[in-house]
């Protein structure tokens, strides 16, 4: 089969794209891997299907690199939404389903503003926090970022006790001046350390909001800059929306 196929990145966490309203799409564990491995086949973090879906205006299904289905991916959903308008899909506004439910967003000035998932629940943990922003987070407050070895730490936090099962995706977060963060993520289903991770930073920021951080929270990531504005309400946080940009970068064709 001949696969015609799109790549996006969003400050540098990069996908596959695929339009699916056809409903001619359908891709086992080890295609999926394969299409994102970087060495064999195009390479990505992740892979995405935009596909139909009534009352919306469109569905995504994404997978993570290893091939299976992940849960909500931030940075995944501002790219589809790009791509939903190059197809003509949607304008400059768009509400979609995802793995973690309804989603809207909109694109202004050369960025996809994309709202996120209300959380109510924050998990203090003994040197870190735990939250669910459509993914798993695990959350901890570091100084010297730049100098931590992600992968090592991360992937000893993600294998371990509590989370070897379900895995999570961790976070390792330095509060800057000016309510600025600088944020490195582990992602589950990478298994390694991506440039750049949607929900994650939405979590360092709700997190970071706990200790003084005022919406919206800007943040540094390996591949950009990205923001998350929020309204607190006690321990909940609404109206939460992932902001950056979300590029094409090439259109291809793979044989599978
Ligand atoms: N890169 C994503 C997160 C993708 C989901 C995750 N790896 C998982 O299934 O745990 C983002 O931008 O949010």
């Amino acid at each position: 089969m001949d696969l015609t196929f799109y790549k996006y990145q969003g400050t540098g966490n990069d996908f596959v794209v695929l339009d699916n309203r056809e409903q001619n799409i359908q891709l086992s564990q080890e295609q999926v891997a394969f299409l994102c491995d970087r060495r064999k086949g195009i390479g990505a973090d992740g892979l995405m299907l935009l596909q139909e879906k009534e009352g919306y205006d469109f569905e995504m299904v994404y997978y993570n690199a290893d091939g299976r289905v992940g849960s909500m991916c931030g940075n995944g959903g501002r790219c589809l939404v790009a791509f939903a308008q190059f197809l003509g899909v949607v304008e400059d506004q768009a509400y979609f389903i995802a793995s973690d439910g309804p989603h809207k967003a909109f694109l202004k000035d050369g960025l996809v503003h994309l709202q996120m998932k209300d959380v109510d629940e924050v998990e203090d943990l003994a040197t870190a926090t735990f939250m669910n922003t459509g993914s798993p987070h695990y959350v901890k407050q570091v100084e010297a970022l730049q100098d931590l070895d992600v992968f090592q730490e991360g992937r000893a936090i993600r294998y371990s006790g509590r989370f070897k099962a379900e895995g999570t995706n961790v976070n390792f977060v330095e509060h800057l001046s000016e309510n600025k963060l600088f944020v490195r993520t582990y992602e589950r289903g990478v298994e390694d350390e991506t440039f750049s991770c949607g929900t994650g930073v939405t979590a360092c920021a709700l997190a970071a909001s706990r200790a003084g951080y005022k919406s919206p929270v800007h943040i540094q990531v390996l591949g950009g800059e990205l923001q998350v504005s929020f309204e607190q309400e006690g321990q909940s946080f609404r109206n939460v929306f992932l902001i950056g940009p979300a590029l094409q970068v090439f259109k291809g064709e793979i044989s599978l």
